[in-house]
């Protein structure tokens, strides 16, 4: 992992919205980087920050063995910012008293701004109100010595508190949600004003540290990159690309489970914009044999993620061995599978990946990209000249049209499928909702229904079609269509698609359902 020389340490004791402070620090201009409190003391020494914030949590410091900032946080003069818990721990830790359970407050509160702070600076005056937003049962009943209240609420009396010598503030609200309105400005004054970074944390400026960190670590060796033509592991061959140059090869393999054209358009894509070397793999003779017939959603996603193995193998051996697998993981992959609240959860869904790749074939990771958001891959990805066409582009799962496709597979309902999503996704550009739809995509019923078409009966397939709005996939609700947009995709795909004669929109969300049917 690449250092940086100014970065803020975030703490995370737990909070469900930990991930945006750091959004929000990052969109100042700052680096940062999130540690769980088990590992803080440990994050500290390595990260030699230059401020620290401390996050929310569902503890409270009232519990005997509730966690801590570590010590060195406090004493090694930079400034900190506690947010809720944090700040409750501040307190407990450096002289003042936190109650649990009288005054409550969840959702929207109001602050008075007692006093001038920097915190506040070109948003807040003394003497006005604003809307916060608080998440919170215990309170802070008595400061620390050297701090002053700068704001108070109905339920917190030291909703924003500061002792300036020691540049150590705290508030009670959450500035990183978005119903704090002026939240991200108070961030950024934290980071700049208080701390005084500046804003050196760019794509472009993370395009040269993260090309030199490829060197160091790859030196004269060979990577070979699983490449889906997906924005992340697009932006992450790019990356190797200019920093190893030929030492790199890109693989893409066509399972036959890709949407229509799209393995031809990756490669052409590649081949006209950058001299890179890159290999198409037709294996989906392959693939499609060995899922023919196969209903169980499971089992689709474990042969192919098996089969994924084979082809990255014999095609490493063809090129006389690979030293290193190059992957796009982004940060918030990174943070869950450290992430202190995770704990055993149930498998909702074999994701496929190529992570068990490194282990049986012996190779090193390169992750150029494990420190970033998907929109910073995104920016990278302009950075790096990536036409707008692969930049903007929806997810697509690794299993592709498998896990759309409900029931035994055949190619003969791959083909179909293939045709209707291609014509549905033609629609959605030509009225100019691709950007507003996260993700949305055809899938074929495993059921036939009777139709009447040209005075003759049809028995065909039901085709169902699926947009969500998300932002991390995590969540999703399904899109608002306007009704007269469904009915004309629905009646292309009924006259040009033969196979399918009815149409169904899903309006499930996530949860319950999930965006793949399978
Ligand atoms: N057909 C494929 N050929 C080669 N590698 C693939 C293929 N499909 C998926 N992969 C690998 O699996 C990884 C995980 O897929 P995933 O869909 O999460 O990422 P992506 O395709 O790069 O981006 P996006 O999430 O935008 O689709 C990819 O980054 C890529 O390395
Ligand atoms: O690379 C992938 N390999 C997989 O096995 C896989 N399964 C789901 N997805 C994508 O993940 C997001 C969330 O999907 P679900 O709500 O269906 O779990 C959506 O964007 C899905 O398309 C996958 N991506
Ligand atoms: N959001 C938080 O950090 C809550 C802190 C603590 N659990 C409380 O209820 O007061
Ligand atoms: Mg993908």
């Amino acid at each position: 992992m690449t250092t940086h020389p100014d970065t803020v340490l975030i703490i995370d004791f737990g909070s469900q919205v930990t991930q945006l402070i750091a959004r929000r620090v990052r969109e100042a201009g700052v680096y940062c980087e999130i540690v769980p409190f088990q590992s803080a003391a440990e994050g500290f020494r390595r990260i030699r920050p230059k401020a620290v914030i401390l996050s929310g949590s569902p503890h409270s410091t009232v519990d005997i063995g509730s966690p801590r900032a570590p010590d060195e946080v406090f004493s090694s003069g930079i400034p900190v910012l506690g947010i809720c818990y944090g700040e409750q721990t501040m307190c407990a830790q450096l002289g003042g008293k936190v109650e649990a359970g009288h005054h409550r407050e969840f959702g929207r509160a109001f602050l008075e701004i007692d006093d001038d702070c920097e915190l506040f600076d070109g948003i807040w005056a003394k003497g006005t109100r604003h809307q916060v937003w608080m998440s919170h049962g215990d309170r802070v009943t008595a400061i620390p010595a050297g701090f002053k209240i700068v704001g108070t609420s109905t339920g917190a009396p030291f909703a924003a508190i500061a002792d300036e010598a020691r540049k150590f503030y705290a508030v009670q609200f959450h500035p990183e949600v978005v119903h704090t309105p002026d939240g991200a400005k108070l961030l950024s004054n934290f980071v700049h004003r208080i701390a005084g970074l500046s804003r050196g944390w760019t794509m472009a400026a993370y395009r040269e540290q993260a090309v030199e960190a490829i060197r160091k670590q790859v030196g004269k060796g060979k990577v070979i990159c699983a490449l889906s033509g997906g924005v992340d592991s697009s932006v992450a061959a790019l990356l190797i690309h200019e920093a190893v140059g030929d030492q790199l090869t890109c693989i893409l393999v066509d399972h036959g489970l890709m949407r229509k054209d799209e393995a031809q358009s990756v490669v052409a894509m590649f081949r006209q914009h950058y001299n890179l070397p890159l290999i198409l793999v037709d294996a989906s003779d392959r693939f499609i044999s060995a899922l023919e017939g196969e209903a169980d959603p499971e089992k689709k996603r474990k042969t192919i993620g098996r089969l994924f193995i084979e082809v990255f193998e014999e095609e490493a051996k063809k090129l006389g061995g690979a030293d290193f697998l190059a992957q796009g993981t982004l940060y918030p992959d990174v943070i869950e599978s450290v992430s202190f609240s995770g704990g055993p959860s149930v498998t909702i869904k074999s994701h496929h990946n190529v992570g068990g790749l490194p282990e049986r074939m012996n190779m090193k990771l390169v992750e150029p990209l494990r420190e970033l958001f998907k929109d910073e891959v995104r920016a990278l990805g302009k950075e790096l000249g990536l036409p707008e066409s692969f930049i903007g582009r929806h997810p697509f799962p690794g299993p592709g049209l498998a896990i759309r496709c409900p029931g035994g597979i055949t190619r003969e309902k791959l083909e179909i499928l293939r045709e209707a999503d291609a014509i549905y996704l033609d629609e959605i550009r030509k009225a100019g909702l691709y950007d507003a739809i996260w993700q949305a995509f055809a899938v074929l019923l495993p059921v036939q229904t009777v139709g009447v078409m040209g005075d003759g009966r049809t028995y065909e397939f039901v085709c169902a079609l699926r947009a969500v709005t998300s932002v991390d996939g995590m969540t999703a609700d399904f899109y608002h269509y306007d009704m007269a947009f469904l009915g004309a995709a629905a009646t292309r795909i009924i006259n040009e698609v033969k196979g399918i004669n009815r149409v169904v929109y899903d309006v499930t969300s996530k949860p319950p359902g999930t965006i793949e049917w399978e």
